[in-house]
């Protein structure tokens, strides 16, 4: 019965169309509704026709089986920490280190994202495998939790034999809010910050539990993708949107490293500004040449830092 292998294609595309458009570009293009309505048709039609159901169609996102225990999972390549800046003089003095070694240098800046670094590996196109930080080296097999997240695809949009991405999980501000008004009604504990409910729900080991949390997810790295190198982080970015990921709008490009700082001081004010918790900027040297020249040293990258924001006094 073709037209109905063809009406499933149709309502896949037309699905992760809509996820793409809404996550990756921040532009919706269907109503919840709408989404919703394609999403059971496309269940019903699976459950109907399982000879045309697939691991990868938008309706796996959410899978009825209760891990046990989280696999170790060794990541490709050890997932960087970064050293902190907390001051002028802090950034200063890592422009200093930059061109000690390189001569012309451009940096981007980036949100840190207060959530948990989590790292994707796609072949031929589809997500195999999705793993926590751990000790940067092993982290956790959880990929049933993150197929959950609409803002991660299960497919990407442009050919790739293999595609390792890093990027941070994390939960808004609304979805936190949510959480914790529901678990206080059930007389549970709350969680302290998002970044802890982050941590809870992607560590779940019922994905339905996990797809219920509202998570989001912003790219921000890759390992050298196989089709020729990216030359600059700014590309990277272009690069990860094209695929079909979400990757956080807030990025500036300067020059000088007084420019960074200002940039530092006045993102100070504006934090609180965004639907998720930032706790400071990732400063990187754009040029991939030069982050290679640069190097590392034994715990970090020398081409990028952390500005970790001024502890704010809590309200008591
Ligand atoms: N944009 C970025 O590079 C970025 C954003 N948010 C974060 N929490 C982190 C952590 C590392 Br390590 S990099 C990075």
């Amino acid at each position: 019965m073709p037209d109905v292998s063809q009406r499933i294609e149709a309502l896949r595309e037309q699905i992760e169309e809509a996820n793409y458009q809404y996550y990756g570009l921040d532009q919706p293009t269907l109503s919840d509704a709408e989404y919703d309505a394609l999403l059971q048709e496309l269940i019903r039609l699976e459950k109907e026709h399982p000879e045309f159901l697939t691991p990868d169609s938008p309706s796996q996102r959410v899978g009825g089986y209760i891990a046990k225990e989280f696999p170790k999972v060794r990541h490709a390549e050890a997932l960087l920490s970064l050293d902190n800046a907390f001051d002028a003089g802090d950034l200063l003095e890592f422009d200093r280190r930059v061109r000690a070694l390189v001569a012309e240098v451009e940096y981007v800046v980036e949100l840190k994202i207060d959530g948990l670094t989590v790292a994707l590996t796609y072949e031929d196109g589809a997500l195999v495998r999705g793993a926590t930080r751990g000790d940067g080296e092993v982290g956790e097999e959880i990929t049933a939790n993150l197929k959950t997240i609409p803002a991660i695809p299960l497919r990407l949009r442009k050919q790739a034999d293999r595609l390792d991405v890093r990027g941070e999980g994390y939960m808004p501000k609304g979805s936190f809010l949510r959480l914790n008004q529901e678990r206080e009604e059930a007389g549970q504990p709350l969680f302290a910050n998002p970044r802890n409910a982050a941590a809870g729900s992607l560590r779940q080991l019922d994905s339905r539990i996990t797809a219920q949390r509202k998570l989001g997810y912003f790219a921000y790295q890759v390992l050298t993708p196989e089709e020729g190198e990216l030359a600059s982080q700014t590309a990277v970015l272009d690069y990860l949107k094209e695929q079909g990921f979400s990757v956080n709008p807030e990025y500036r490009v300067f020059s000088a490293i007084e420019e960074v700082i200002a940039y530092c001081g006045e993102m100070v004010e504006k934090r609180h500004n965004y639907p998720y918790d930032i706790d400071g900027l990732v400063i990187k040297v754009n040029d991939i040449a030069q982050q290679r020249e640069l190097g590392f040293t034994a715990k970090s990258p020398r081409w990028a830092i952390a500005y970790k924001f001024p502890a704010e006094q809590v309200e008591t």
